[in-house]
């Protein structure tokens, strides 16, 4: 049987991507079209596990290292134990940050160094890179102020950063968006939700036979 496609949501904090893959469940839902929505870090047990150490507010003496290191470990994991199956029974898959989380927000906002992050990350994903990355676009300001009158939402450690770091996360995006013009489509993410939506399900439709 064919792989199925791979497909990433990227964007940073309260670019609207969650939100959006609950929208398209819906839509899915409507049409009967199928797919297996995940998450990074997460997904499955192991991975969840270790988001919460990541993403834990008291481990503010995390090493940048061994951050990537967690994101990377928790990454091949998510995998081998549910990507991976999924697209070999010719499934689509749509995960909520991939890889270029590691790049944008260890490599560059860090300051890790975007090749060497991709190089931990080689490692870990061994080939299994996405067939298409949706980039969801917005200034870091609006993202946070949609985190900010959002109450239901607990802050970890990653959003608890300053400005000045997700503004430098915003730039490693468009660095990696350039560098993987291939495989990455911007959408404007600062329109009202249901043009999200509309943007994504064309880019969807363009790229998967549906
Ligand atoms: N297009 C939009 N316009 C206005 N508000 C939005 C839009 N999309 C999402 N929101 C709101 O912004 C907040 C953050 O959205 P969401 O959690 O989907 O972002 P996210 O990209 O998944 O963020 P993170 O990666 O930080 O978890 C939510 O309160 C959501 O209702
Ligand atoms: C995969 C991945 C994620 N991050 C960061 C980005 C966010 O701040 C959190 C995940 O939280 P979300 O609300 O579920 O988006 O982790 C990262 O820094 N590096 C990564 O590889």
């Amino acid at each position: 049987m064919e792989n199925g496609k791979f497909i990433t949501f990227e964007g940073p904090e309260g670019a609207g991507k969650t939100t959006i893959i609950e929208l398209l469940k819906n839509h899915f839902q409507k049409t009967g079209f199928e797919a297996v929505f995940t998450r990074e870090p997460g997904g499955i047990h192991i991975a969840e596990k270790i988001r919460e150490v990541i993403l834990n507010k008291d481990h503010t003496n995390m090493d940048g290292r061994t951050e990537a290191l967690l994101y990377a470990a928790a990454r091949r994991q998510h995998l081998v134990e549910k990507v991976i199956p999924a697209l070999q029974e010719g499934k689509t898959v749509i995960c909520d940050r991939f890889i270029d989380s590691s790049l944008a927000y260890q490599g560059y906002a860090r300051g890790l160094g975007i090749d060497e992050v991709y190089s931990i990350n080689e490692f870990a994903i061994n080939g299994c890179f996405p067939d298409l990355t949706i980039y969801f676009n917005i200034e870091p300001e609006v993202g946070l102020k949609r985190i900010e009158a959002n109450s239901n939402r607990e802050k970890n450690r990653l959003d608890l950063e300053g400005l000045a770091f997700h503004r430098k996360v915003q730039e490693g995006y468009k660095e990696v968006v350039e560098k993987f013009q291939d495989r990455i489509i911007s959408i404007n993410a600062n329109n009202p939700k249901e043009d999200v939506l509309k943007d994504v399900i064309t880019v969807l439709e363009n790229h998967l036979n549906i």
